[in-house]
């Protein structure tokens, strides 16, 4: 991939993933720089990765051919005028929004009229080089900027492009909110793999390497559907079978599809908000 000199505006959980995937995958350390108000979350990526750190973002932007935008939603207008009154040079610069919930038409009105932005959404796991990100761009960019985004996201995952922007609104609540869904489930086995005697690491251990197990029969079975997955555990009047019948009378299903919609219409809400 090339290696185009990258500014992360916004130094959290989110660009410390995909800066370690970055590394991990070859990215070149001095091509990178991250701009943050506050300075630990700077010195630990300079001291974990060796990347380049300012706590001006004015500094970043102008080093940089690729900006990402990495701010909460809440911040990025504020960010972004603050960015533009001390005179950053947008022009000939790619933007790269991570940002839940702020539409393409947004991000252009707060940028003074910049077009050339790509809209994407990431996840946690890209930390591992394990992470999923959906991406959207607007016919007019290019497919230099598409493959460049594209491959950069690769270099911590997975990436997929949807059809419609709403679409990532979906990616959302399949992908970018999901690694919270599946911790939420496994906390609640390792709670009750406690109380029934199991030490905390004990039930950690248990249910970390069966999660682990579960992800990795899925990703190196494609020719085999999940219910298929399901039903090889599943012995005919065996215990498995009690445990789905449980997870089924109690509407799993149900909980999961309304779960996914709030996810959803959080994002469509903050997209008409902010
Ligand atoms: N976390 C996730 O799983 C995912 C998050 N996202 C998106 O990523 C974005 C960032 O989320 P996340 O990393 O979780 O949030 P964090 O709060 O961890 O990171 C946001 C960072 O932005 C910094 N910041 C605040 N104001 C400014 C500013 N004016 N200029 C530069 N930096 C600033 C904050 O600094 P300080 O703390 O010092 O104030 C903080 O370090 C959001 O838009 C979110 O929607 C997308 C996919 C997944
Ligand atoms: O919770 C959020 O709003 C962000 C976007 C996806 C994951 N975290």
């Amino acid at each position: 991939m090339e290696h185009r000199k990258l500014a992360f505006i916004g130094a959290g959980n989110m660009s410390r993933s995909l800066i370690s995937g970055l590394i991990r995958s070859g990215y070149p350390a001095n091509n990178i720089i991250a701009a943050n108000p506050s300075r630990p979350k700077l010195d630990a990526l300079v001291a974990d990765f060796g990347i380049t750190a300012t706590q001006n973002n004015l500094e970043a932007v102008t080093q940089a051919e690729v900006i990402v935008l990495a701010v909460k939603p809440q911040m990025m207008a504020s960010m972004l005028e603050e960015l533009l009154n001390a005179g950053a040079e947008l022009d000939g610069k790619l933007l790269i929004s991570i940002a839940a919930g702020i539409s393409l038409n947004r991000l252009e009105a707060m940028t003074g009229g910049h077009k050339r932005i790509i809209r994407t959404m990431p996840n946690t796991p890209s930390l591992l080089g394990l992470g999923m990100t959906g991406l959207y761009a607007h016919a007019h960019i290019t497919r230099a900027d598409r493959d460049y985004c594209q491959s950069m996201m690769e270099a911590a995952g997975k990436a997929l492009w949807v059809a419609e922007e709403d679409g990532i609104n979906q990616v959302i609540a399949t992908a970018g909110s999901a690694p919270a869904y599946f911790f939420l489930f496994m906390e609640a086995m390792a709670k009750q793999a406690e109380q029934s005697g199991f030490s905390a690491e004990e039930a950690r251990l248990l249910v970390q390497q069966t999660a682990l197990g579960a992800a990795n029969m899925v990703a190196a079975n494609p020719q085999l559907s999940i219910s298929q997955l399901r039903e090889q555990v599943t012995s005919k009047g065996g215990t498995t079978a009690e445990a789905i019948r449980s997870f089924n009378d109690n509407g799993l299903e149900r909980l999961v599809a309304d779960a996914m919609t709030a996810a959803v219409n959080r994002a469509r809400e903050l997209e008409s908000q902010l």
